[in-house]
């Protein structure tokens, strides 16, 4: 591990913070390294990528990989202490996605009525509601919900839990998360005590779990994980689901869209919708055989 954390900025034009984001998500050696991009400023079109290492060689290699990019100015900055995750969130705004409204601990007086509020701190767990993958999810569920009810939600690669809990705060009957990060699982199963919802959270890799399985078939499956695991777990999700259930999947660049819904259309899925926020795409796809 490194001996003391470092967050990597780079910005530029959205083509090259873009095509910077591709060489990052096609290095093998960064498999595990995790990044945001968003647009920073619309009117002078400066797109924005921040990479968060937890290894020095992550470090070296993310850095390497951006500064490669002519027209990207790319600066390392040291974080202080373990906690800088947390440092780095506090205090953010609350978001607003269709029916939710996530917010942290500093804003519980700012908690509209007539939403489904979720209290979800800043903390180690990835989800705080900022993310652009994160509000697709909620937006498409929210649209979803207008017309259709899921009972049973099934949240894989829950991190904070944010999914699951909005699930089980908006009528499913059984809302259970999983991911492979144990603190995650965790900080999940917290944050749903908090938030007074019967959400579940499990340990594990993938789908094949008794606890995950055993609740199952779902009627709704969240993935918020990154393209590759999308492709390589579709026939799992598949089978984790009815006929006629909902895949919402996110944690995939625009760019990666074709790769990832083709894996699930030659698996008998229709593409319903996609939603797009910053670089990234949220992907509603249903279950036809
Ligand atoms: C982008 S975060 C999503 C967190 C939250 N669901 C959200 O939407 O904000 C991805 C999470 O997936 C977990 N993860 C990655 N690959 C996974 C896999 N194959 N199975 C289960 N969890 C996985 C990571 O540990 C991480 O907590």
């Amino acid at each position: 591990m490194s001996e003391s954390a470092v967050q990597i900025i780079a910005r530029g034009p959205r083509f090259i913070a873009e095509t910077a984001a591709e060489a990052l998500d096609a290095d093998p050696m960064l498999e595990g390294a995790t990044y945001s991009i968003l647009e920073e400023d619309e009117d002078r079109g400066i797109w924005r990528i921040d990479a968060f290492p937890t290894t020095d060689e992550e470090a070296e290699g993310v850095e390497a990989t951006l500064k490669a990019h002519d027209g990207l100015s790319v600066t390392v900055e040291k974080l202080a202490d373990a906690d800088w995750l947390a440092m780095s969130l506090s205090g953010l705004p609350p978001v607003r996605a269709g029916r939710f409204f996530v917010y942290g601990a500093h804003d519980q007086g700012r908690v509209p009525r007539n939403t489904v509020n979720l209290k979800i701190d800043a903390g180690a767990a990835f989800g705080t509601g900022h993310h652009g993958t994160t509000v697709g999810c909620l937006q498409a569920f929210d649209e979803l919900l207008k017309r259709e009810r899921f009972e049973r939600v099934l949240d894989v690669g829950c991190g904070t839990g944010i999914l699951a809990i909005a699930a089980a705060k908006s009528g499913s009957k059984v809302a259970v998360g999983t991911d492979i990060d144990a603190p995650s699982v965790r900080i999940a199963n917290e944050n749903a005590k908090l938030n007074m919802a019967d959400a579940r959270f499990v340990h594990a890799s993938g789908l094949n779990d008794r606890k995950v399985r055993g609740q199952g078939p779902y009627d709704l499956v969240f993935a918020n994980i990154l393209a590759p695991p999308l492709v390589s777990l579709s026939q799992d999700i598949k089978e984790a689901l009815h006929i006629g259930g909902v895949a919402i999947l996110s944690g995939l660049l625009r760019t990666q869209e074709r790769r990832v819904t083709a894996a699930y259309l030659s698996r008998g899925f229709v593409l319903e919708r996609r939603i797009h926020r910053d670089a990234w795409s949220a992907l509603v796809l249903r279950r036809m055989g």
